[in-house]
């Protein structure tokens, strides 16, 4: 009760966040409904706004010298296709448009785009009614997918998913665009084992798709390249979603600028429990990531063996020593609760059964906030009664194996995700599942993906440093929630600009902590 009372406060304190809103499929077409009646205007209209950012993006990217060929199916998509092919014609291209007979019906707005059509152009018109009909292609034609977009009710079968396993063909021969959503993918199941057109670029209208950012799609949506049409403000504003993506204006709005009468007592001590006789670098990047995100003390449990290790490679951190030699076995009894602001444990800390203990008394002790990342995470997989004991309003920062080890595999990226948001609210904690879009879930239910980050990243110690940034924000006295938005941003914008300098190759974790610096002046 305590805690949960504790959690109230934190989270009424908590910044009101702008963001970017991820609607789902049925979302959507209440936005596209509400903008038709209140802008008001009519829906071959909206379409024509819509289908015309498209042919504007490819007019940019792509000169007269290619003929393109335009796949439509029935619906309003295939209708977006449709005056995309009309508005390149008027612009001097070669297209060639193939109608899928994927329904028996056509929408009314594809029926009225096809007769606009076929008055301006019937010649560049056929139909494809089985795989055979699929063209041949001239070498430097480009591939535009306006078969289905958001309208998909169920995976494509039988001859249709022929058409996109043609189209998947050419992919490393012909630049492949999809309208909205590469055909075959669902927004907000599942679509795994479906068949999927592997897009280079999607151009989707508004708002990003929950599909996009789920690791099982990788191959599918290509860059993805969001186009305003102008849908109504008001019912973007005024309906809620689960799902959001972080962006830079979320962060400038959870950014504290620091008090110009601040001493080092304002930004809090911290305390990180980490290390082990071989894993004392995970120790050092998660200090010094600490003290770069602006900490005001920290202090490091260590095992005895790592003591001169942390002295010598980081000056600016205190460091206390445990009982152990070369694993932490007593960091709770070295803990006065109203010392520190915050705690972060896990990294190189190792899993012995007498560390577990001395989590579990540490977790009794300590009432606030705190970071548990890596092996503090192996070890609540190992004893996951100690779940219930961690403070309300703690991060945990899984990696996918993490996770699976911790509350069990699923069989696809969306029931993950599910699973991913239950625990957070069951234990009224955020819980960060990293990857390319970190998906950040929430206690109230809330989902935000993280958009910043490279594959650069994909490095030892990225873990670590994220793990320390995020401790010396919750001792700032940044929310949990303001904590693991601006630190999992900032930890990936300090990383892509690590890797603009350096290559995603070259860089290390270390140099994700050498560019924190730049990601708080140039991303916020
Ligand atoms: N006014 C609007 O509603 C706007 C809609 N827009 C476009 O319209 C799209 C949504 O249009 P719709 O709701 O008509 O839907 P779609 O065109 O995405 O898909 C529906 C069509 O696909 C067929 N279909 C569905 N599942 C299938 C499956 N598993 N196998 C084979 N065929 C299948 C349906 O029978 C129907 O013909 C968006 O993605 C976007 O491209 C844009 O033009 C913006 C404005
Ligand atoms: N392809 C990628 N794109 C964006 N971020 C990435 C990518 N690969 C890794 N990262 C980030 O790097 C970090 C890696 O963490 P983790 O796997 O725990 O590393 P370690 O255990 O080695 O410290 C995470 O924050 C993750 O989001
Ligand atoms: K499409």
């Amino acid at each position: 009760m305590i805690r949960f009372f504790m959690f109230l406060i934190l989270e009424y304190f908590s910044v009101q966040l702008s963001n970017m809103k991820i609607f789902t499929a049925a979302q959507i077409r209440e936005a596209d409904a509400f903008t038709i009646k209140n802008e008001p205007i009519s829906s071959p209209q909206l379409m024509e706004r819509a289908a015309g950012k498209c042919a504007a993006w490819i007019g940019e990217h792509y000169s007269q010298q290619h003929p393109i060929y335009i796949f439509c199916g029935k619906g309003n998509n295939g209708g977006d296709g449709l005056v995309i092919a009309r508005m390149l014609q008027q612009q001097g291209y070669t297209v060639s448009v193939g109608i899928v007979q994927n329904s028996s019906k056509a929408s009314p707005d594809h029926i009225l785009q096809l007769q606009a059509l076929q008055k301006h152009s019937p010649s560049s018109l056929y139909e494809i009614g089985y795989i055979t009909d699929f063209p041949a292609l001239p070498a430097n034609a480009v591939i535009v997918d306006a078969i289905i977009g958001t309208g998909i009710n169920k995976p494509i079968e039988g001859w249709v998913a022929g058409i996109i396993h043609q189209i998947n063909d050419q992919h490393h021969k012909h630049p492949i665009i999809a309208i909205d959503m590469p055909s075959g993918l669902m927004a907000d199941v599942s679509s795994r084992h479906a068949p999927v057109v592997q897009a280079h670029h999607t151009l989707s209208f508004e708002f990003y798709k929950l599909a996009f950012l789920l690791p099982e799609n990788a191959a599918f949506p290509g860059q993805v390249h969001i186009l305003p049409i102008g849908l109504h403000p008001e019912y973007i504003t005024h309906t809620p979603a689960r799902y959001h993506l972080s962006d830079k204006e979320m962060m400038r709005t959870i950014y504290q600028p620091r008090d110009p009468f601040a001493h080092k007592g304002t930004y809090g001590h911290a305390l990180l429990i980490a290390g082990s006789y071989g894993k004392m670098g995970a120790a050092i990047l998660s200090a010094k990531a600490c003290l770069h995100a602006g900490v005001g003390l920290l202090s490091c449990h260590v095992p005895q063996s790592g003591y001169q290790i942390m002295q010598i490679s980081e000056p600016c951190a205190m460091c206390i020593t445990d009982e152990g030699t070369d694993y932490n076995t007593h960091f709770h009894s070295s803990i006065d609760a109203s010392s520190y602001k915050t705690i972060g444990i896990g990294p190189g800390l190792g899993t012995q059964p007498v560390t577990a203990r001395s989590m579990e008394l540490l977790l009794e002790a300590f009432p606030r906030p705190m970071v548990i990342d890596a092996d503090a995470l192996n070890l609540l997989s190992v004893y996951p009664y100690l779940l219930y004991k961690i403070p309300a309003g703690s991060i945990l920062t899984p990696h996918p194996k993490e996770f699976e080890r911790l509350f069990g595999a699923t069989t696809n990226d969306v029931e993950r995700l599910e699973l991913l948001s239950k625990q957070a609210v069951k234990l009224q904690i955020y819980i960060l599942l990293k990857g390319r879009y970190t998906a950040i879930a929430c206690p109230d239910g809330a989902v935000y993906f993280n958009n910043t980050g490279n594959p650069g990243m994909a490095t030892g110690g990225s873990g670590d440093v994220l793990t320390g940034i995020l401790t010396g924000l919750l001792a700032q006295d940044y929310a949990p929630k303001a904590a693991v938005l601006l630190g999992t941003w900032l930890h990936g914008f300090a990383g892509d600009l690590a890797a603009a300098h350096l290559s995603q190759e070259a860089m290390t974790a270390s140099d994700i902590i050498s560019y924190l610096g730049k990601a708080f002046q140039e991303g916020l």
